[in-house]
């Protein structure tokens, strides 16, 4: 059956450079946005977040599973943070309206693990 898209919003993807202490863009052209989307796989239920440039390379910018233990805030409308075993990932999405529709998406992921 493959994956099935559960979620499909757009958004700058960052990581947390704990050095600078500060918020990076993830990807060659920061000023592309990229969508990000929720994938399911109902064979062997898992989920993962990937995000890929808007433009012609597709760039993959995030590719993380989401795990049971996986820490996540919606720190305000437009700003969803999630820590994975290795990083802290920053999404600033272009509408508050896909913070929370993204927030739900992981819970609802986190809830069907
Ligand atoms: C508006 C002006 O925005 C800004 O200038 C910058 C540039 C903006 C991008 C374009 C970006 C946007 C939005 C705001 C929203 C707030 N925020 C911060 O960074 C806050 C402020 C204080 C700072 C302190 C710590 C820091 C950084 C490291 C991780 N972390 C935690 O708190 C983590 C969070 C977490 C929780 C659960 C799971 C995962 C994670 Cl990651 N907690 C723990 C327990 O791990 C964090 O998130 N912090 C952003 C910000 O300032 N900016």
């Amino acid at each position: 059956m493959g994956e099935t898209s559960i979620c499909n919003v757009k958004a700058t993807v960052m990581t947390y450079d704990d050095g600078c202490k500060r918020w990076v863009t993830v990807g060659s052209d920061t000023a592309v946005l990229s969508r990000v989307q929720i994938y399911h796989n109902p064979d062997v239920n898992t989920f993962r977040v990937v995000g890929r440039k808007m433009q012609a390379d597709q760039e993959v910018v995030i590719n993380c599973a989401i795990t049971k233990d996986m820490k996540y805030n919606l720190a305000s409308a437009n700003f969803f943070q999630l820590r994975d075993s290795r990083q802290l990932w920053g999404l600033n999405f272009g509408s508050e309206e896909e913070g929370p529709l993204f927030s739900n998406s992981i819970k609802y992921a986190l809830q069907t693990l």
